[in-house]
């Protein structure tokens, strides 16, 4: 390498919710000394937006014509990762049911996605040391030439064990549902639906605990780093 220095390393990490995409990215980004962007939370930071001013979620015109508003900043530091939409923490209300129950339909928009396809991008290229970027169309077309592409999956009844023991105490086949309900509706719209890209590593994660996928990845990462 030239220089002795290290190039950037662009690591996609895509999948349906639950699968470990968030807990895994942090870690390997933190061990690995590289940036973390968590694209989900700027789909639902962008939906958070859009309730808090009144537009209605199940009319793409309306999202559509006011998709250019808002600002977002991620924070991309894997120990301490931060969201603003115009200068408001909203960290926490993303998480809230009802931008879970409506960031599907929001990030179907295709004005919505060319947005915010265009700040990840522009993301990715400003990470020095380089970047772990997790969601669900980072493979196939936010960062199409990534180094290294993962793509976790899980079955529908330990997805929906993991997210109900975070929602602490949520009934299961309700989150199984919600969960069902937000695959189909990410897998089946027109625009960058959710997909494994067909040079990405899939990982089952099911029977898998955190750290050994974690490990997976990491190894994974300085396979790609060491032949680069
Ligand atoms: N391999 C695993 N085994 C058990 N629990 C896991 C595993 N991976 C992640 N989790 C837990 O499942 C929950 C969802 O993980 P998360 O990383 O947020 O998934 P995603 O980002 O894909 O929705 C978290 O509470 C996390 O600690
Ligand atoms: N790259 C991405 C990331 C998320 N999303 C959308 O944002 C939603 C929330 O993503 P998330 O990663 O926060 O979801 P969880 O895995 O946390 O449940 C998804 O259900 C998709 O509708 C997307 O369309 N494209």
């Amino acid at each position: 390498m030239e220089n002795g220095a290290a190039q950037p390393v662009i690591v996609a990490i895509d999948g349906p919710s639950g699968t470990g995409k968030s807990s895994t990215s942090k870690a390997v980004a933190a061990q690995l000394g590289l940036s973390y962007l968590d694209t989900g939370a700027q789909y639902r930071a962008i939906t958070w937006w859009m309730v808090h001013h009144g537009i209605d979620t199940d009319d793409p015109t309306a999202i559509a014509a006011v998709a250019a508003k808002p600002e977002i900043v991620s924070g991309t530091d894997p120990e301490n990762p931060t969201i603003t939409v115009d200068g408001v923490d909203v960290a926490g209300p993303i998480r809230g049911q009802d931008v879970t129950a409506k960031v599907s339909a929001v990030s179907a928009v295709p004005e919505v996605r060319t947005r915010i396809t265009e700040l990840q991008r522009s993301i990715a290229a400003s990470a020095v040391t380089g970047i772990v970027v997790e969601g669900r169309d980072i493979g196939t077309t936010v960062l199409p030439d990534a180094d290294l592409k993962i793509f976790l999956t899980a079955s529908p009844e330990a997805r929906a064990a993991r997210r109900s023991g975070e929602l602490k105490g949520a009934d299961l086949n309700t989150t199984r549902e919600a969960l069902a309900k937000r695959d189909a509706a990410d897998s089946s719209r027109k625009t960058s639906p959710l997909a494994k890209a067909g040079d990405a590593v899939e990982v089952d994660t099911t029977d898998l605990t955190l750290p050994q996928v974690i490990e997976c990845v990491v190894t994974l990462v300085e396979e790609k780093r060491a032949g680069k």
